[in-house]
């Protein structure tokens, strides 16, 4: 299922454009990273996705009910403790006290907040108050997860535990999208990397594996503009269709419906 969809993006601040053109999308389950070189757009294109920037150009669609974000700085000038501001966050999302209460409790300690939950927030270091921002984002378990950076300033404990939780939200059904400068944290937690430069997604056939099916005709079909397909090249007997990984099965069944034969389905290493 498509939780989110940012088609044709464009977004100028003044006269500068920021962002061009994104096409981009995201399912249920996926851990999606969005990497790229400082000011290439990614925040931008966080706060798109969650809705807390508008584009100037091109339309943004979501379909999540919950929606929880992490901002890339997160301070708090509060005089509440880290536990009574999660409880009133969970409140304010529509939990019982008492849900708020243990689940920021079980979150906080999964985190390992040093200090204590009962530290007032000013008083919370950057790593600390980051621990709390997450919390905060999975308390109520959200169906869009959006993270900038969320890795930063967190101690070796905190940081496989945020990808456990991150995964663990993705397995139950949620769609999270990432920034993150560490390749070896993308590459342990991602299920997808897109990359942008200057303000534009680089093409799909360099972020992701890919699926050649090796097709032999049956019924009239239009692979051309088939969903998904990246490259169809005609050969001999028939026909060869690059696909993204994981798009390849609703063309297999496609071809299927439409009498073709399928002579091979061959993985193919993004460039
Ligand atoms: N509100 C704003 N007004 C004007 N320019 C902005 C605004 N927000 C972002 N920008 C500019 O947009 C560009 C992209 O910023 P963005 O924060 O999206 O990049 P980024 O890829 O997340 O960078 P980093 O890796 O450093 O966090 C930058 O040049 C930034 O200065």
């Amino acid at each position: 299922m498509e939780v989110v969809r940012l088609r044709k993006v464009s977004k100028r601040f003044g006269r500068r454009e920021i962002l061009a053109d994104v096409d981009l999308h995201l399912n249920a389950g996926e851990l999606l990273a969005l990497v790229g070189a400082n000011g290439s757009g990614k925040s931008t294109v966080l706060r798109l996705m969650v809705g807390l920037s508008r584009p100037s150009a091109g339309t943004v669609h979501r379909n999540a009910a919950v929606v929880s974000y992490v901002p890339d700085v997160f301070t708090s000038h509060d005089r509440l403790s880290a536990s009574a501001y999660l409880r009133h966050m969970g409140r304010i999302r529509g939990l019982s006290t008492r849900t708020a209460r243990d689940r920021s409790l079980e979150l906080l300690d999964r985190l390992a907040l040093s200090g204590g939950a009962d530290t007032p927030m000013r008083k919370l270091s950057k790593g600390n108050a980051q621990k709390v921002a997450l919390a905060q984002a999975l308390l109520d378990p959200p169906q869009l997860l959006v993270l900038d950076e969320p890795w930063a300033g967190l101690d070796a404990t905190a940081h496989s535990t945020l990808r456990e939780l991150l995964t663990e939200t993705a397995e139950q059904g949620a769609a999270v999208a990432f920034t993150e400068h560490s390749a070896e944290v993308v590459r342990s937690t991602a299920t997808r990397v897109c990359e942008l430069d200057r303000g534009k997604l680089t093409s799909p056939r360099q972020q992701t594996a890919l699926t050649e099916l090796h097709l032999l005709p049956g019924a009239d079909l239009d692979w051309d503009h088939h969903a998904d397909v990246l490259e169809v090249r005609r050969t001999e007997a028939g026909v060869t269709v690059l696909l993204p990984t994981g798009t390849h099965d609703a063309a297999l069944l496609t071809a299927l419906n439409h009498g073709w034969s399928v002579v091979s389905v061959r993985q193919v290493k993004p460039e």
